[in-house]
């Protein structure tokens, strides 16, 4: 795979990042639209939805960034392998999301992953950061009842700002009694998670599920 130079970090409240999205006609993307749904949040090169994608043909997968020239990466090697259940866009997620998930059959997002959110160290840089409330509340509004999300971080103070933003919105129900989750529920660990666990590095994980019926 070839990997172009790209920037570490961008600012995604900059002026360049607001431009809306013109979601794709997902009957030319997915070869079954009506599959359930995970959507990954800043997926980088998309390594992890690669390797979901190919171990789990019943979901369709979607990831998002921010960084465009990752995203191109992504689709040529999705396009390699031949994955007609996996797509990447490039956007901003804090304001994509509801054209994005509104563009694609109803009912279908039941799983949501952010793993390793950029941490914005700096105070003043921290609205920066990708889980705020209004994503939050747009998780909540889309996600199925019983659906997941998967939280996962190096950087405690920052696995711990995301989990309190979901533990704190009556929709959600956390799962598990320990303070964090000691493995991946997933069969696929990150690029950063791996070099994280390579280090021997803590992983702060925590999973909620969207309260209400599950459709029978
Ligand atoms: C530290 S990387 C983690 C990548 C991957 N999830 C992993 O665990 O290896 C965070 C990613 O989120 C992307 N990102 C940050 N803010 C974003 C936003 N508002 N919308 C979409 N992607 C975003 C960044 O460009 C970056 O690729």
């Amino acid at each position: 795979m070839v990997r172009v130079r790209v920037r570490q970090h961008v600012n995604p409240l900059s002026y360049a990042y607001q431009t809306p999205i013109v979601p794709p006609t997902w009957s030319q993307i997915y070869t079954n639209p009506a599959q359930p749904l995970h959507l990954d949040i800043g997926c980088a090169w998309g390594r992890f939805l690669l390797q979901m994608a190919g171990r789990e043909p019943d979901w369709n997968f979607l990831g998002v960034e921010i960084r465009e020239p990752l995203v191109e990466t992504a689709l040529a090697e999705r396009d390699e392998q031949q994955l007609t259940n996996l797509h990447f866009i490039f956007c901003n997620i804090n304001h994509a999301f509801a054209p994005l998930i509104e563009s694609l059959p109803p009912g279908i997002l039941h799983r949501v992953s952010i793993q390793f959110p950029d941490p914005w160290f700096k105070k003043r840089h921290q609205k920066r950061r990708v889980v705020q409330p209004e994503l939050v509340e747009n998780v909540v509004k889309y996600l199925v009842p019983g659906g997941m999300v998967f939280l996962q971080s190096d950087v405690h103070e920052v696995a711990v700002e995301m989990r309190d933003r979901f533990a704190e919105h009556p929709g959600f129900e956390r799962q598990g009694e320990a303070e964090w989750l000691p493995e991946n529920p997933l069969p696929v660990a990150t690029e950063r998670e791996q070099s994280t666990l390579d280090k021997n590095e803590p992983v702060y994980r925590v999973v909620f599920l969207k309260k209400g019926e599950i459709p029978g």
